[in-house]
């Protein structure tokens, strides 16, 4: 039947948030968690144009932010690519974005949103 754009929303927000806490289980140590603050990491607001991190993903989720599961991906894509971007190779923030980061796209790949789809009522 053709569901209401809103009932739709609904749907896209459950799958999100979802996948959200399935990839925050893939970050223990929480490095991505909340913004990365100039406290913490020097110049970073200067070298980082669009900072991201999983606490403003939620909330963009909550906000309907997120109009497709593209848009999703991206931000998460753009938080681990700024990790990549920021820290070195051999540092621990940067293996733990590379890492994040394959995890993500093979929960968001095409086989396994089939299955994940399969199970929305
Ligand atoms: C929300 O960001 C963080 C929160 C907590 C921690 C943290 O607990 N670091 C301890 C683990 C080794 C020191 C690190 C970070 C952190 C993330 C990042 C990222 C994601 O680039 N970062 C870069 C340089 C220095 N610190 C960090």
């Amino acid at each position: 039947e053709t569901k209401k754009p809103n009932e739709n929303r609904q749907t896209l927000q459950q799958l999100l948030t979802h996948l959200l806490r399935a990839l925050e289980r893939r970050d223990p140590q929480q490095l991505f968690a909340w913004p990365v603050t100039d406290r913490i990491a020097p110049n970073y607001s200067r070298l980082i144009s669009k900072p991201m991190d999983f606490e403003t993903i939620r909330r963009n989720i909550q906000s309907n932010q997120y109009t497709s599961l593209n848009a999703f991906v991206a931000d998460f894509k753009l938080m681990c690519d700024n990790a990549m971007t920021y820290n070195q190779p051999e540092t621990i923030y940067y293996k733990a974005a590379k890492r994040l980061l394959h995890a993500g796209l093979k929960l968001t790949g095409p086989e396994k949103l089939k299955t994940l789809l399969s199970a929305l009522p």
